[in-house]
């Protein structure tokens, strides 16, 4: 979360933002200081257009906050971000003591909750020639990386100068989360890492075909039971999503069926909720792990509650008593996870592997298959174009749909890319400097910088995708963007879905394969529409979420083929 943004303040050596902080000026903050706010006379700062902040405190006061809503992008980000300045210069004015300039700005972290994504798009906006700008994460100041090659640089070339994702859980406040590779520092990443990846090659993925096939025809029949009861059958779009990828992480995890397509709700799906659960008090402590990681390690902060940790335990355990008694193999997640039990893998670490498996895949794949519903059914002409294609590479394969066929279907492929391009299910990369770097020029009028170890470092994936310059005409969905040489004119570093370099997404070719199970599994079986009545267009992200989320649901209706 951004706290402050500042353009050419006065000690820092980065290009930021909008309001120039000159030296008789009343607030000065130094970049390079940590967030030390002087205070020199009792002049009033200005923006560039004139406009002081008591100007834009009295145009604040003057929304509601449903005006306030309904302004567009930039101008919600500019007030937000001079009421900061307001607070920060009233705390100033008034001599009001430390405590308190700490409770303003966690009023203001609130207000300014309504989304970084919106803040990087203006702070990116505002200055379209700097490689990279910087910004406040509450105490910290940190980069954000704009520029294709520097995100190279510091995904693949220099990564052992940003070795780690910049987050902090103690794997003893969360057993679960804290193992995870996505989370782990230093030479047990290397190790949690390696034994991740040795679950999910190539050849392991295509041995799971028949269990994620078998979740898609449970979806199938649950739909087809509802259309025989209403006709055409209206539902969320991510709870048929969540429901699909309960049942694959179960089904690939330990061989079983978790019955996400019965009519009640069912434990693990509703396990499932905490992962998925946006709200105030879940952002605030995702906000701590990410952005405040300094004091998430004194405290004790748990990503998944203790309940779910336990659930998982149990399955785990379970699992491990039924196999062993009756001498069962399977070749599942679960008995890939056995193979490593000679080191000595304890139950707490088999059960973050399972956990990470939920987490790491539960989230973002119903993230990426809600959105890629969503615009499948929006847009009739892929749709139909997306279905000829399977039929006819079903026809040609003798009726059969097989792994090997699934990995060969050009358009299938290419809208799988575009709705992950359009909403890619982590909207921001993350790293953490661990070994000092010198960074090339911001701009021509920059002067050089060096990261400190700490920095954070933003890549904003979200936003490169969604920015017309690398992605021309970027508000339209079109696969063909990713179809023969237009895929090849993609410029390398602006789609970044999965991340890059060492610290890639380990679960890339399962998510991507079991997303295309299910959307051939519905466009084979079903027509899709939009239900316009129920669903609030256009789509607005949920500024809460770490995984894109839709603030309104979006609801699709289901109707059988000709
Ligand atoms: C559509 C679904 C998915 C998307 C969009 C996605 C995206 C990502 C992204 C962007 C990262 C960060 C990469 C980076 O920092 O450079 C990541 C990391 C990770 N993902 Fe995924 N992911 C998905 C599904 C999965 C699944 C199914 C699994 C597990 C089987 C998984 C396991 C992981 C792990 C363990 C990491 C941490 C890797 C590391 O830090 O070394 N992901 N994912």
């Amino acid at each position: 979360m951004i706290d402050l943004v500042l353009t050419n303040a006065t000690n820092a050596n980065v290009d930021i933002c909008d309001y120039v902080v000159s030296d008789d000026e009343t607030l000065k903050i130094n970049f390079t200081n940590n967030l030390r706010v002087e205070r020199k006379q009792q002049k009033i700062v200005t923006d560039r257009r004139g406009y002081n902040s008591f100007d834009y405190r009295n145009r604040l006061m003057r929304y509601n906050w449903k005006e306030f809503s309904e302004l567009d992008l930039q101008a919600r980000t500019e007030l937000l971000m001079m009421k900061m300045q307001c607070h920060y210069n009233e705390a100033i004015n008034r001599k009001i003591i430390n405590v308190e300039v700490i409770i303003i700005r966690v009023k203001f972290l609130l207000a300014v909750f309504d989304g970084l994504y919106k803040i990087i798009f203006f702070a990116l906006r505002q200055y379209p020639d700097c490689k990279y700008v910087g910004i406040y994460h509450m105490d910290r100041p940190g980069i954000l990386i704009r520029d294709p090659e520097m995100i190279e640089d510091i995904l693949v070339k220099n990564f052992s100068n940003f070795h780690d994702n910049d987050l902090e859980i103690k794997i003893q406040h969360d057993p679960i989360f804290g193992n995870n590779p996505f989370v782990l520092k230093g030479d047990m990443w290397k190790k949690k890492r390696i034994q991740h990846l040795s679950s999910v090659t190539p050849a392991k993925v295509k041995a799971m075909y028949p269990e994620v096939d078998a979740c898609g025809d449970r979806m199938v029949s649950y739909l087809n039971k509802q259309i025989e009861k209403t006709g055409i059958f209206c539902m969320e779009a991510l709870e048929l999503a969540a429901r699909y990828t309960t049942d694959t992480c179960t089904a690939v995890g330990v061989n079983l069926n978790a019955n996400s397509f019965t009519d009640g709700i069912p434990e693990l799906r509703e396990a499932g909720r905490d992962i998925f659960e946006v709200g105030v008090l879940r952002s605030l402590k995702l906000y701590f792990m990410f952005l405040i990681p300094t004091i998430s390690s004194f405290i004790t902060l748990r990503l998944l509650p203790k309940s779910l940790t336990q659930k998982y335990t149990n399955l785990i355990l379970q699992t491990l008593k039924y196999r062993a008694e009756n001498n069962i193999k399977k070749n599942d997640f679960f008995d890939h996870l056995q193979e490593f039990r000679g080191e000595k893998q304890t139950v707490e670490e088999m059960t973050a592997q399972l956990g990470g498996l939920y987490i790491d895949g539960f989230g973002t794949n119903a993230s990426g298959i809600n959105f890629m519903i969503y615009s499948v059914a929006a847009h009739p002409d892929v749709q139909n174009r997306l279905r000829d294609e399977i039929r006819e590479y079903i026809d040609k394969n003798n009726g059969k749909l097989t792994p090997e066929l699934i990995l060969e279907m050009p358009y299938l492929d290419a809208v799988v890319s575009e709705s992950l391009r359009k909403y890619p299910p982590f909207p921001n990369i993350t790293r953490r400097c661990t070994k000092s770097y010198d960074m090339p020029k911001a701009s021509a009028n920059s002067s050089a910088f060096t990261i400190k170890v700490g920095t954070p470092v933003v890549i904003p994936s979200y936003t490169l995708h969604n920015d017309d310059r690398y992605f021309p005409n970027a508000e339209k969905f079109d696969p063909d963007r990713f179809l023969g040489t237009n895929k090849d004119s993609i410029i390398k570093y602006t789609y970044l879905p999965f991340g890059e370099g060492p610290r890639i997404c380990i679960g890339m070719r399962f998510a991507i394969f079991q997303t295309k199970i299910s959307i051939i599994k519905l466009v084979q079986n079903f027509k899709l529409s939009v239900n316009y009545d129920k669903t609030k267009l256009p789509i607005r992200i949920h500024p809460q979420g770490l995984i894109l989320a839709a603030t309104d649901k979006l609801w699709i209706n289901f109707e059988k083929l000709d």
